[in-house]
């Protein structure tokens, strides 16, 4: 199985990459191909990753060569990591409307690339912001099953760490889904929440006092003031800011941590990588796994009695080719609410582009 990353040389798809063939995911049979920008910086040095790659893991790299027009991609799994991103730097604007408009030309142009001259059976990541936008574009382009955002997971993940940081305990004894939109409109589904070693009752008093007796209808302004807070503070002391996060529930560190992160000059290029290749590689494993992740429902998810459709994270059972259902029972009422509310901004941001529900069809 191939792989192609589109914006492999940024700081996301680098670490992809880099991830890819450390964690040895690609056999040495298989193909990784680093897509850059044809005339663009990123053309020369797209070649310079491949050279760098290669010295580094000779012994067990795959096959890595480079494209740099959409029409030559060619894989079994595509990730795309290409477009601009928020400027990482405190206080910069966040304005999601200007990156949509800017990526919004880099998703169409491999959408439309990849219907025409791909296999017809890839998968895609979409990786690059606004990921639900980018999951529209694809999705409408290539068959909503086979497109996957992996923001949700990356959520996801974020969430069971900082449960698990709480309860004393390691990432992996926890389960639990993030749904919603990626980033601070992220929808913690506490319903979902298991805890390897705990009973039902003991559950129930464990998420009891990690919530605090929060519900999420106060989610969004909680965050909107933590961020409030957080640049003031970022501001004298970055360390005092990031120390301010760690007195926070779980489900307000998820979100905080992140953005604290991404202002702070590091960027979360790691992390996000990290989710991206723990998706990859489900897909070319064979298995089906549940995961969270940004699709087009088509009325699978039925929240409060509504069949859900339009673009919205929720867990999905993913496999080789693709995501197949999509699995949330009745999610708890402050949940149900927050998550109807949040598929409507995010079909309110895709209707510019003829892709909200009203458009598509049309
Ligand atoms: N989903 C998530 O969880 C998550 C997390 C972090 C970042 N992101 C997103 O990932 C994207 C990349 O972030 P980054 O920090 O790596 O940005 P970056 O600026 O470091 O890299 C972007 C790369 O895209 C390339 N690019 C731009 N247009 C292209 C095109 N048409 N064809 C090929 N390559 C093209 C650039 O040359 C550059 O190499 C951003 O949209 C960012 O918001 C998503």
């Amino acid at each position: 199985m191939d792989v192609a990353v589109l914006g492999a040389t940024g700081d996301v798809g680098r670490q992809v990459c880099t991830q890819l063939v450390e964690r040895r995911v690609l056999p040495t049979s298989s193909r990784l191909q680093l897509v850059g920008r044809a005339g663009g910086s990123s053309a020369r040095a797209t070649h310079g990753l491949r050279a760098d790659l290669v010295d580094a893991y000779d012994e067990h790299a795959p096959l890595i060569d480079v494209a740099l027009a959409p029409e030559d991609v060619v894989a079994d799994v595509v990730v795309v990591c290409a477009g601009v991103t928020a400027p990482p730097r405190a206080g910069a604007s966040t304005d999601r409307t200007r990156l949509a408009a800017e990526n919004h030309a880099v998703f169409d142009a491999y959408a439309r690339a990849l219907a025409v001259h791909g296999s017809g059976n890839e998968v895609v990541v979409v990786v690059s912001n606004p990921v639900e936008l980018g999951v529209a574009v694809m999705a409408r382009a290539l068959g909503r099953h086979r497109v996957i955002g992996m923001g949700a997971w990356l959520d996801t993940l974020r969430f069971r760490r900082e449960i698990a940081v709480s309860l004393g305990l390691r990432r992996h004894r926890i389960g639990g889904f993030v749904a919603g939109q990626h980033g601070s409109d992220l929808v913690p589904l506490w319903s979902t929440v298991r805890v390897s070693g705990l009973d039902r009752a003991e559950r129930r008093r464990a998420i009891d006092a990690l919530r605090r007796g929060r519900t999420l209808a106060t989610f969004g302004a909680e965050i909107a003031d933590a961020q409030t807070r957080l640049l003031a503070l970022a501001a004298e002391d970055i360390g005092a800011a990031f120390d301010l996060i760690d007195s926070w529930p779980p489900d307000l560190r998820a979100v905080a941590r992140p953005w604290m992160t991404h202002q702070s000059g590091a960027k979360t290029a790691a992390g996000t990588a990290s989710a991206t290749v723990d998706l990859v590689d489900t897909l070319l494993d064979g298995r089906e796994i549940v995961v969270a992740g940004q699709v087009l429902l088509d009325g699978e998810v039925g929240v409060g009695g509504t069949a859900l459709d339009g673009v919205l994270g929720v867990p999905v059972v993913l496999g080789p080719e693709g995501w197949t259902r999509a699995l949330l029972d009745e999610p708890a009422p402050d949940e149900a609410e927050l998550l109807v509310r949040c598929r409507d901004r995010i079909d309110a941001s895709l209707a510019p582009w003829g892709l909200g529900r009203a458009g598509v069809g049309a």
